[in-house]
């Protein structure tokens, strides 16, 4: 940007008493951004001007960085800085670079030998943990090195037949557990293989949170630390290394999954329970077209505003709300510009957790009605139901069915 107009906008950044509109910034691709105030309306209006470069053709919110997507939105009050853009961008090559290293580590196939059989572990990032056949397939759990929270990590996989004989790529469910959970809750008390075996879907149930990264009072506390990651990516001390569970389940785990079994990484789809259907929430509200469907049991759908939330928001992601937004379901569905997304959601209304409103399902269906209609959202009160793998089982045939009939297309 040349002096002169840098000057220009500087002077258009001023807030004046008789200014009517002020420059607001701009983005690392020149956009400029401009807030507008307006006499009686309830809020400012906030416009882009596209780079000079651009035919009107490719004007698009596409072109357009998420933070200031949220701002033109009105998501986030403040404009985002060069600095936070720059940041972003940095995150986003570390990430790349990270999917590169494993994708050519993980071209191998896994073990599949039981520890102290013919494990050779220079040899395979997967170690083969335990294995059981189950419902025409295999139920098996692995343990491997991550790179997103720099601790081993643990997940369990049901197979059916033909993943395990490499003739088919199967379709492919994962499954995000709720605070104090591991990898075995649901994969023991779910209930959830016979369907997928009948659906022929595999399932991927990783663990909650890294373990024994060795940070100072990490098991203290059950909502805090071990078993409640709450699938973001801390940025605060003393979680930021490790506590990466966003990128471990949205990147480095999908992309091992697809690098090591006969999974079609096309045909992907997303459930969980409470911190868990808030982390399949976020993770295919945030991923727009990635994930064919998603569903929850009893999710924590508005963790800005509820002590299962704010806490934990606070401790790994510092005090700015508007950082929160980004982890926050009811925050992303009022923004959601993407494909069709199928969201099922069951809650009981016995469900102490959502009595004390740690929950709040009712924000999340009433902030969907503002997403374009491209949410469809079936939201389902199940009376006399409460917090446990009771309900979950319950109503598990319906969940795997309703992600079945997007899986198969
Ligand atoms: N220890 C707590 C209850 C913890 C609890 O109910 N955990 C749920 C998930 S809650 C939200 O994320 C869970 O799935 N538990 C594991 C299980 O196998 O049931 C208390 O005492 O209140």
């Amino acid at each position: 940007m040349n002096l002169l107009r840098s000057v220009y906008l500087r002077w258009k950044a001023l807030r004046l008493p008789w200014r009517k509109e002020i420059f607001a910034g701009s983005d690392l691709d020149g956009n400029l951004y401009f807030e507008r105030f307006v006499r009686g309306a309830s809020r400012t209006r906030r416009r882009v001007i596209y780079r000079k470069d651009l035919s009107i053709s490719e004007y698009s919110d596409k072109i357009i960085p998420v933070q200031w997507q949220a701002w033109m939105r009105h998501t986030r009050q403040q404009p985002p800085t060069v600095s936070e853009l720059l940041q972003d961008i940095r995150r986003q090559e570390r990430i790349a670079a990270n999917v590169l290293k494993l994708a050519e580590t993980n071209s191998r196939k896994p073990n599949t030998s039981l520890p102290g059989e013919k494990f050779q572990p220079e040899n395979c990032d997967l170690e083969l943990v335990s294995k059981n056949r189950c419902f025409a397939g295999e139920v098996r759990k692995y343990r491997h090195a991550s790179v997103s929270t720099k601790c081993t990590m643990s997940f369990n996989i049901y197979l059916p037949d033909t993943a395990l004989s490499n003739t088919t790529k199967v379709p492919v469910l994962f499954y995000l557990s709720g605070l104090t959970c591991n990898e075995d809750n649901m994969i023991t008390k779910g209930g959830a293989i016979p369907f997928l075996s009948s659906e022929c879907i595999a399932l991927v149930v990783p663990d909650t949170s890294p373990r024994s990264s060795g940070i100072e009072g990490e098991d203290d506390d059950w909502e805090l630390g071990t078993g409640a990651g709450f699938y973001v990516d801390a940025t605060q001390e003393p979680w930021r290394n490790h506590y990466n569970m966003y990128s471990y389940v949205q990147t480095e785990l999908q992309q091992l999954v697809f690098s090591s079994f006969s999974i079609d990484s096309t045909r992907v789809s997303i459930f969980g329970h409470s911190m868990g259907g808030h982390g399949a929430l976020i993770l295919s509200l945030r991923n727009p077209g990635y994930y064919k469907s998603a569903s929850a049991f009893a999710p924590i759908c508005h963790p800005s505003t509820s002590n299962w939330g704010q806490k934990q928001f606070k401790a790994y992601l510092g005090p700015n709300t508007e950082d929160w937004a980004k982890y926050d379901a009811t925050e992303l569905v009022k923004t959601y510009d993407g494909p069709e997304l199928p969201i099922l959601l069951d809650q009981g209304d016995s469900d102490q957790f959502y009595t004390n409103k740690q929950l709040q399902p009712s924000h999340f269906v009433i902030a969907t009605k503002s997403s374009k209609n491209a949410i469809q959202l079936q939201d389902r009160m199940q009376p006399g139901y409460d917090h446990s793998y009771y309900f979950i089982q319950t109503f598990m045939e319906d969940h795997i069915k309703f992600h079945a009939r997007y899986l198969k297309n």
